[in-house]
């Protein structure tokens, strides 16, 4: 195990299942729909990447890159768009992926945003949900798992742009960001 885990919370195999599930829910809710996913840089990449092929539908995808933590593992609460989308959303149906809800912010601030573009619909799919550190509620629509308050890496995760390309997600030891 590497040195700066302290526990893996979600393994590769459990990732695998559970994202197969996902696609395929998302693939009986969405046929005859204009599909669009939306990533959010640079946290979904991994999850992204991996869902839409689990989905069995035409669907294009877009991305937008937000910041919040930077290279802290604190939100600043402040959320900024550092890339915004390069389509329209007016009259899709769109879902937006994510890697993590934590404090709700970030989710928060897309979703409000998104809404005002026009789209058919919005809904959202995370991987991971930290509902201990919640602020605001945001409405999820799909999760992949709900987790405990700790400060996670892996599968797209960071710490200061680190550990990202890890297969598993886990908890990162408390002295190597504090
Ligand atoms: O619910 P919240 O407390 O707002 O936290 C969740 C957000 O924080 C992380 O993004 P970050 O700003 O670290 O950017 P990144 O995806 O490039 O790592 C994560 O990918 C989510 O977008
Ligand atoms: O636990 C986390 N890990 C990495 N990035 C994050 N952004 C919000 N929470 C987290
Ligand atoms: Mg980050």
């Amino acid at each position: 195990m590497e040195d700066f885990i302290k526990e893996v919370l979600v393994t590769e195999d459990q990732i695998k299942k559970r994202v197969g599930e996902l696609g395929k829910e998302i693939t009986g809710e969405y046929k005859g729909k204009n599909l669009v996913l939306i990533g959010i840089l640079k946290g979904a990449v991994i999850f992204m990447s991996d869902l839409v092929r689990s989905i069995d539908l035409p669907i294009s995808m877009d991305f937008m890159a937000v910041s919040s933590y930077g290279n802290s593992s604190k939100s600043s609460g402040v959320v900024k768009i550092n890339k915004d989308l390069d389509c329209s959303v007016e009259g899709k149906d769109i879902i937006i992926v994510e890697d993590i809800i934590d404090t709700g912010l970030t989710l928060k601030y897309l979703y409000e945003n998104l809404k005002k573009r026009g789209a058919e619909s919005v809904e959202i799919c995370t991987l991971l949900d930290k509902p201990e550190r919640r602020k605001v509620d945001v409405p999820v629509k799909y999760r992949g798992f709900v987790i405990p308050d700790e400060f996670v890496v892996g599968y797209g995760l960071d710490y200061s742009e680190n550990y990202r390309n890890l297969s598993f997600v886990g908890a990162l030891k408390k002295e190597v960001y504090s």
